[in-house]
């Protein structure tokens, strides 16, 4: 089948190679020349395992982008891949939706057949329905589930593993209003259902298909702060937080995944779209307060970071090395990483930082400019006061006679990561 692809970042990307991985013919359109030449080039525009290879394979011959939406003409059907970031209040920016959307109408005007336009950006209930569809409407003449169909296809894919779990997913979500949508989605989807060996293949209405990335991400987090919150209670009777966890999650109902309690949860998603779908929520006049609870038990992980630090001498003048500096481990990205928060904290206390990541020190630079940073954890501990372990990078499990560098040998673990203990000051946060 021939599909457009609106917006070539992290999604946007991933899904055009993997699309024509799966034998379709892609266009990816977007407003950037340099992702677009990127592309053409057969390079990725963005870092993730297998998708280099995937986009030098197919660039050029199944694979291509353009600036130019009319390329859109020669297509059955379009996702929008575009971002969806929060606004200052929490709640979900779609100017980059509503902007192509009405740039897709405008293209749209000129087709003849029938059109499939797909939402794969994560968008809070309705706005399918009641943004994307009215202004293709509006500036096409057309009528949604006439000449053209609206649906909403979720995506769950990690960073650092975008396209396994793209090719491989637990389930596809398929939210559509009419015949003709979910037929074309099925062929759409039949080559990956069969390489991916049948997953389900969860069939509902649109708004259900908005509302259930955000569920999926939200239960994610909240399983996350409930460990926290639960192992924040375990220090304070001195009980082995990991044990408790381990043991709880060998339950079937509970499950061992995102039980891993620490500093918190980061990244591009879990904090944007938790936001996203409590302000949502209250604009509708419903309080969630389970999941404000959510987010302020993980907005206080950093904090009780600092006050075991705190406890053992006030931060300003010394010198504390923050090791790990991306969201997780295994990517460059920092949005939203616990570090950050630690970060200000300490240069608020007047503290003198040092910091070091294995690759997210160059995007880190830009949002401190000013803090020291280091090629390697061994340079970061060399006459650091303290240490603050801040992500779980494995090579932070192999530190040993590094720390007898440190001028006070203080490590705080918000990952419980490093392994050696005797000799320093080791502590735990959970
Ligand atoms: N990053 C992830 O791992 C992930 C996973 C699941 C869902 N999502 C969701 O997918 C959506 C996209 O996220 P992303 O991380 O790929 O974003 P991104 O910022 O990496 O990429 C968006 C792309 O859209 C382009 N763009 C913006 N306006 C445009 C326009 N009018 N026309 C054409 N192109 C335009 C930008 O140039 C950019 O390349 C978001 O809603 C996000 O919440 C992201
Ligand atoms: O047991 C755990 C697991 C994760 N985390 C943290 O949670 C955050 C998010 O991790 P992860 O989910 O692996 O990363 P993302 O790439 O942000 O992926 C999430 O967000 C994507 C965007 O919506 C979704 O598509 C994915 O399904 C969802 O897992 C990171 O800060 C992790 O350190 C923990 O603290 N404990």
């Amino acid at each position: 089948m021939k599909l457009s692809i609106i917006g070539s970042g992290y999604v946007g990307t991933t899904i055009a190679a993997c699309f024509a991985e799966l034998g379709h013919d892609v266009v990816n359109v977007d407003i950037d020349e340099d992702i677009v030449a990127a592309l053409n080039d057969g390079r990725s525009p963005i870092h993730e395992p297998g998708l280099d290879e995937l986009v030098a394979e197919h660039a050029g011959d199944r694979l291509r982008a353009t600036t130019d939406y009319e390329e859109i003409l020669d297509t059955d059907a379009t996702f929008l891949a575009l971002p969806t970031p929060a606004t200052d209040d929490g709640s979900i920016d779609l100017g980059a939706v509503k902007a192509a959307s009405t740039s897709l109408g405008e293209t749209l005007a000129a087709k003849d057949d029938y059109h499939l336009v797909v939402t794969k950006s994560t968008v809070v209930p309705t706005t399918t329905e009641e943004v994307v569809g009215p202004r293709i409407a509006a500036a096409s003449g057309k009528t949604v589930g006439e000449e053209f169909d609206i649906a909403m296809n979720p995506e769950f894919q990690r960073e650092g593993t975008a396209v396994e779990d793209f090719l491989a997913p637990d389930k596809i979500v398929l939210g559509a209003h009419t015949d003709r949508a979910y037929d074309l989605l099925d062929d759409i989807f039949a080559p990956l259902v069969e390489r991916a060996d049948e997953p389900p293949v969860v069939k509902t209405g649109i708004r259900e298909a908005e509302m259930i990335k955000y569920a999926n991400n939200a239960f994610l987090a909240a399983k996350i702060s409930l460990a926290n919150d639960l192992a924040n209670i375990c220090k304070e009777f001195g009980v082995d937080s990991a044990e408790v966890l381990d043991a709880i999650g060998l339950d079937s109902r509970i499950g061992s995944a995102f039980l891993g309690a620490g500093l918190g949860w980061g990244g591009s998603c879990f904090p944007k779209d938790t936001a996203a779908i409590i302000a949502a929520a209250r604009g509708r006049g419903y309080e969630p307060r389970l999941l404000q609870a959510a987010v302020d038990v993980n907005d206080g992980q950093p904090e009780r970071m600092l006050d075991l630090l705190r406890e053992r001498f006030d931060p300003e003048g010394k010198r504390v090395a923050v090791l790990g500096l991306s969201f997780k481990p295994g990517t460059d990205d920092i949005r939203g990483s616990r570090s950050i928060p630690l970060v200000e904290a300490l240069l608020d206390a007047g503290a003198d930082v040092v910091g070091y990541d294995p690759v997210a020190t160059e995007n880190m630079r830009e949002l401190f400019p000013d803090i020291d940073y280091a090629d390697s954890a061994a340079a970061a501990l060399v006459d650091a006061d303290a240490a603050l372990v801040a992500t779980d990078w494995d090579e932070f499990a192999a530190l040993d006679e590094q720390f007898d560098e440190m001028r006070e040998p203080v490590v705080i673990d918000g990952r419980r990561i490093v392994t050696r203990r005797d000799g320093i000051d080791y502590e735990s946060l959970v």
